[in-house]
């Protein structure tokens, strides 16, 4: 089989993994990111090989299967040789191995099983790995303990202070992007406003910043600069942002810099940001009208952006309000929310359905426990999960001048792995 150069050997990709110090009274332990096996015997067939091992279950997690091809095996061989080091990518031709390869040998050992193959290459695999995928035929799933929230939020917001954030040690980020995956948005207070570069490196601190129609980093104020609501002083009802993207933004984030009159003396009102937890307004659709709940997830509505010359921007297909893990099953947890009503585009006349639906969705997003209005003020910087918390605004006069960016949701969830978890783990949970 053919190997790939492999890197030079001997250089190590930096995997520490990251040690939160505790607190001064807690220990913070951190759920691990995926289940960790626990043992009792049953038995694994290697297919085309007839080896029956005797093969510790996964306690209280029902397998889906008892057998592996040699294939699968001899494909997912994690060896230095097979995997390089230094890229973790797979450092060979999977389709030059013999479609029906057998192992020659395989061993039973204490908590791994050791496979010798008729070519003398030799693998090992862990019982946690092969129990995992034994069990699960798709991705581990990542155990979030997402907390909803409400108007009460407004009071005590899921906050880190700015030098925190900023720390090279990343333990303020780790804090930062776990309450933004458990409760969808925080708060990053004392930030200077002086120079929203500052804003901008904290930014980039979580991930690459998304480049749009609308530029990278954005700093606006209503001057309609761009042909969007947003760059007015009107109000904007609860709404997740760039639902007419194939891939709508992961992170959202806003600080505003300043607000002043546009004369000078002039007194300036309202502008205060609204926060709406779609995932929650989702579970109260689904108990209160799961017929409702099921016709915004299975219907799929055009969506788009076409107020800039030359910008005619719509997803690759249609696209429903409400996604889950599993699209085909409404009952798994919901993955995104894409709501826009003003970007949203032409319904079909056949979907009365959708509209009913739509009316009694509109109606729970405006109930006052559910909006979560905070007045932002210079220095805190506003960063939520776009695939699930909407936002808007008030109304207000003035010159108001926010910044922020969008950052890619696998950019920002690959954050709150590598930072709240040790990388070992992490390598685990996404790649066996
Ligand atoms: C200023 N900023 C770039 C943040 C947004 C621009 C407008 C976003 C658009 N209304 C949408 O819902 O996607
Ligand atoms: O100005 C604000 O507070 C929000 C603007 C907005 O909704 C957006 O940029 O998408």
């Amino acid at each position: 089989m053919m190997m790939r150069s492999a890197l030079k050997p001997g250089r190590h990709l930096l995997s520490g993994s990251l040690t939160l110090p505790a607190s001064s009274s807690t220990v913070v332990v951190r759920p691990r990111l995926s289940h960790v096996a626990r043992y009792s015997t049953n038995s694994l067939r290697i297919s085309g090989h007839e080896t029956s091992i005797a093969l510790k279950n996964v306690e209280g997690v029902k397998r889906t299967r008892t057998d592996l091809t040699g294939l699968w095996l001899r494909d997912n061989c994690r060896c230095s040789t097979c995997v390089n080091q230094d890229t973790r990518q797979r450092n060979f031709d999977t389709f030059q191995i013999p479609h029906d390869i057998t192992p020659q040998k395989v061993e039973n050992l204490e908590d791994q099983i050791h496979v010798t193959w008729p070519d003398g290459h030799q693998s090992t695999y862990t019982w946690n790995f092969i129990d995992h995928y034994l069990c699960h035929d798709e991705r581990p799933v990542e155990s979030v303990k997402t907390q909803f929230f409400g108007a009460e939020a407004a009071s005590n917001p899921p906050s880190v202070k700015f030098d925190a954030a900023m720390r090279e040690d990343d333990v303020g980020m780790a804090d930062l992007m776990a309450k933004i995956r458990t409760h969808g948005f925080a708060v990053v207070q004392d930030t200077p406003y002086d120079d929203p570069k500052h804003t901008e490196r904290l930014l980039q601190r979580i991930g690459p910043i998304r480049e749009t129609h609308y530029g990278g980093f954005y700093d606006f104020t209503p001057n309609l600069e761009l042909a969007d609501t947003a760059y007015t002083n009107l109000a904007l009802p609860a709404h997740t942002d760039t639902t007419y993207f194939t891939e709508p933004a992961g992170l959202q984030s806003f600080h505003m810099l300043s607000h002043k009159g546009a004369s000078p003396g002039e007194k300036v009102d309202g502008g205060k940001s609204l926060l709406v937890d779609a995932f929650h307004a989702a579970s109260i659709l689904k108990t209160e009208a799961p017929e409702l709940y099921k016709c915004l997830h299975a219907t799929g509505i055009p969506w788009h952006a076409s107020g800039n010359n030359g910008i005619t921007i719509t997803p690759n297909k249609l696209y429903p309000v409400i996604e889950t893990e599993n699209q085909q099953d409404p009952d798994t947890p919901v993955h995104r929310i894409r709501w826009n009503n003003d970007d949203r585009g032409v319904v079909p006349p056949s979907a009365d359905r959708w509209y009913e639906a739509a009316r009694k969705w509109n109606e729970i997003l405006k109930r006052k426990e559910m909006e979560c209005w905070i007045q932002l003020e210079p220095g805190n910087v506003l960063v939520f999960d776009n695939w699930r918390v909407m936002h808007g605004r008030s109304a207000f006069t003035g010159i108001r001048r926010i910044c922020g960016a969008y950052i890619n949701r696998d950019d920002w969830i690959s954050r709150w792995r590598n930072t709240n978890f040790p990388h070992e783990e992490v390598l685990k949970h996404v790649i066996g």
